[in-house]
């Protein structure tokens, strides 16, 4: 039986496959005639004549350049279409499908077979030899085991009965193995899919999808989508196969342009990009809130991750931190904003050649001299008219001013040359001649005044929220976040200082970015679809809220481990509750993912004991060897521990992260091992690559990325003191897929105290 039925799928699959090659055949000659149409369209553009003599020759030209233009775009849409179907027929090729599903649809006598794979082919129009595996009908593989599956379409929910679930994996068109299923998706496939080592990149999970990931990714009624899993749960991986399926569900009308994806690190951003090309799609745009915010301020330097993670804040600080990163906070902004529409925008002259050419007073007196129904942006836009109009008309008085003639007495020939470019140069009399070169002159020198004006040069934006800080207190009763009016004084005027130096804090950068929005009416990028913001945990509440409103007809999709926040903390736990005022209570949904795929069991069981509450963790059940405990009463021992470590993990080709709590720990182990002639490759900032072999990463920068082996580098009492600090050695710990060793030098951490003996090995 087992033999017929791997005779018949074979045979099935070479049928495919032939079709796929003779598919890839006629779209190779469709694109080799468009090109070739193509460049005999180029090559016309010798016939288009261009005649301006009169005007209806004008138009005749027009109208057959049109015509060029548009033979060119149609020829270069088949292009592209014939392109993006010949890769993936390529890609059909080498693996055509993953899974078959037997079904019958309700009411209907005739039962149906479909292949799925990752993308659809069909050998004549709705013939489909293979489904996409975002296509509707697809979801019945991820959804359900046999029997009654209900899925969903366009036009609402349907039900089938599946007789057979079969996973295959094939290779070189040959069919490896078969699995028949009763399951969602079977175990055997999900733990082959798990026990491959790791990578420097991430891959696509497409054959293995379970039910609830399959959710988030198919999700397209909320507003907000809030996925709450454990470390390893594939938040991350869910997340790039729905940029996958939405780019797929939305084609002609979203492209990878309009979808951002806010991740915690550039690190991060190189591990994940080749997931959506392997999926065939291009990448959705990629950045973290440090880059997004710093674009925007290329003048200013802003507080980096390493700083942000090394800052060593007293009591006061730390409360006037946790203020700032409040939805109270962003309130705050907006009422403070609200009032500007009265009075205390702070201006600025906007000088030339050293003096103010429009007078702050001036301006003031502009932008508050409009209708009191105006609102800000209005009124910016409309100073901004008033001034450019007068600047247009300063020209006319300027041509006389003594300097305007000594540029023209100074001009040399070549100057004079292109100041007059095309133009005839026969004048009527010389002060015509003079006043040309004069009006030229002048409109050149004023061009930074009409670019200032253009930029909103004329405000004082640093002024301005100097005088917001200050302004604070008159909103919002600081006593209640435990903040006294002395330590609040005392922050404005250190973010003043920091802003001679040009600096400007992480927690300061984004009201200061809102403030500038509402102050010059900016609604935000309204282009943008779909936002994805993972490790969500790492964010304020402010952050959040000032993404909701900088694109403001997008959806969201937000990922994170309360448990691993090593940024925000226990404030993070009140996240959701104020995420929630965010949105339409009605278009916001939850969905809790508490299995974990990217450690073993034992891994997983030990990790999770370093939580307070982290009994809703499930480990898959894939098994390992426990994880190791070594304390060491000198560096040199515990080197020597670390150096055999490293020595049997690259025997078993395990590629190894030590991570270290600060970059100077790092710096510190990576001196040793170098001394000691280890190979290994220290990560120091985002900005660099991942690389093979032995890898020594801080752990700020570990976010979201995974190891074959994790070193814990020095887990000691000195290192890790404070309860607070309990969440960072949770996200340490749970980067390692399949070996964790702990290293400490005199004293373990209290914090692994509550971690029950059995669950690990102590190594002398
Ligand atoms: N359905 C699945 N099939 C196969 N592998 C999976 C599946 N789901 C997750 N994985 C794998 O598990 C590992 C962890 O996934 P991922 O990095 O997405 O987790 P995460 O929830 O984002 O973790 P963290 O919060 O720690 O960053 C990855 O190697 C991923 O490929």
């Amino acid at each position: 039986m087992a033999d017929q039925i791997h005779e018949y799928e074979q045979s099935h699959l070479t049928d495919v496959l032939e079709k796929i090659k003779i598919a890839q055949v006629k779209t190779q000659a469709e694109l080799d005639k468009t090109e070739k149409d193509r460049s005999d369209i180029e090559a016309g553009w010798g016939d288009v004549r261009i005649k301006t003599s009169t005007y209806e020759n004008m138009l005749d030209t027009a109208l057959s350049v049109r015509q060029q233009q548009q033979l060119i775009t149609e020829r270069q849409n088949s292009f592209q279409h014939a392109t993006t179907r010949l890769e993936t027929l390529k890609k059909l090729e080498v693996n055509p499908y993953f899974a078959r599903i037997d079904f019958q649809e309700r009411g209907e006598q005739k039962a149906e077979t479909i292949y799925i794979g990752l993308g659809s082919f069909s050998d004549t129009p709705d013939h489909f030899l293979i489904y996409d595996w975002r296509a509707p009908i697809s979801s019945i593989y991820y959804d359900g085991g046999l029997g009654e599956v209900t899925y969903l379409t366009p036009d609402g929910n349907q039900t089938v009965d599946v007789d057979l679930k079969r996973q295959f994996q094939i290779a070189d068109g040959v069919v490896v193995t078969i699995f028949d299923t009763d399951e969602a998706v079977g175990d055997q496939m999900l733990l082959e899919a798990l026990s491959g080592d790791s990578d420097t990149k991430m891959k696509s999970i497409v054959t293995t999808i379970q039910k609830e990931q399959n959710k988030i990714i198919r999700n397209t009624a909320a507003d907000l989508l809030f996925v709450q899993g454990a470390a390893g749960s594939g938040k991350t991986a869910a997340v790039l196969q729905r940029v996958a399926y939405l780019l797929y569900r939305y084609r002609g009308n979203l492209d990878s342009g309009q979808v951002v994806l806010f991740s915690p690190n550039q690190l991060f951003n190189d591990y994940i990009d080749q997931v959506l090309p392997e999926l065939g799609e291009q990448n959705m745009v990629q950045m973290t809130y440090f880059q997004y915010s710093n674009r925007r301020l290329p003048n200013m330097r802003v507080e980096t991750l390493q700083e942000r993670f090394e800052e060593d804040n007293d009591l006061a600080a730390q409360r006037i931190t946790n203020f700032k990163g409040s939805l109270a906070f962003f309130k705050v902004v907006q009422q403070y904003a609200e009032t500007l529409n009265r009075s205390n925008v702070r201006f600025r002259d906007i000088k030339f050649q050293g003096e103010a050419f429009f007078d702050k007073d001036k301006i003031a007196k502009m932008f508050y001299g409009y209708n009191e129904n105006y609102k800000l942006g209005q009124r910016l836009n409309a100073t901004k008219d008033s001034l450019t109009n007068s600047l247009t008309g300063k020209v006319g008085s300027e041509l006389k001013q003594k300097w305007v003639e000594e540029a023209i007495q100074n001009l040399t020939k070549t100057e004079i040359d292109s100041l007059f470019g095309d133009e005839p140069r026969e004048f009527a009399s010389e002060e015509k001649e003079y006043n040309f070169l004069a009006r030229k002159i002048v409109t050149e020198a004023f061009k930074p005044i009409a670019h200032a004006i253009h930029r909103n040069r004329f405000i004082n934006v640093n002024a301005q929220f100097a005088h917001f800080l200050r302004s604070v207190p008159n909103f919002v009763d600081l006593n209640q976040w435990g903040i006294t009016a002395d330590d609040w004084s005392k922050s404005v005027t250190k973010t003043v200082t920091d802003f001679k130096d040009k600096r400007l804090s992480l927690a300061d950068v984004s009201a200061y970015l809102y403030l500038y929005d509402l102050l010059t009416g900016k609604h935000g990028e309204r282009d943008i679809r779909f936002v994805f913001i993972d490790e969500i945990q790492d964010y304020t509440a402010f952050q959040l809220a000032f993404l909701k409103f900088s694109f403001p007809k997008a959806k969201f999709t937000m990922l994170g481990d309360l448990n691993q926040a090593i940024f925000t903390k226990e404030n993070s736990r009140t996240l959701l509750q104020e995420l929630g005022t965010l949105f339409d209570s009605d278009k916001i949904e939850v969905v809790q993912l508490t299995q974990t795929y990217r450690s073993t069991q034992q891994i997983t069981d030990f990790s999770k004991e370093i939580l307070v509450n982290g009994e809703t963790i499930t480990a898959f059940n894939r098994s390992g060897n426990l994880p190791t405990v070594t304390i060491e009463d000198n560096s040199a021992a515990l080197y020597a521990r670390l150096v055999s470590q490293i020595n049997t993990n690259n025997g078993m080709n395990e590629t190894t992260a030590i991570i270290t709590k600060s970059l100077a720990e790092g710096e510190a182990v990576y001196a040793e091992l170098k001394q000691q002639d280890v190979a290994v490759t220290l990560i120091r900032s985002e900005n660099q690559r991942l690389a093979h072999g032995v890898i020594i990463v801080p752990s700020y920068l570990a976010k979201g990325l995974e190891f074959d082996a994790v070193v814990i580098w020095d887990a000691s009492k000195k290192m890790y003191p404070l309860e607070d600090e309990r969440q960072l050695l949770y996200t340490i710990a749970s980067r390692a897929m399949h070996q964790l060793t702990v290293l400490a030098l005199d004293e373990l951490t209290p914090l692994l105290d509550r971690v029950n003996p059995d669950l690990y090995e102590v190594t002398e």
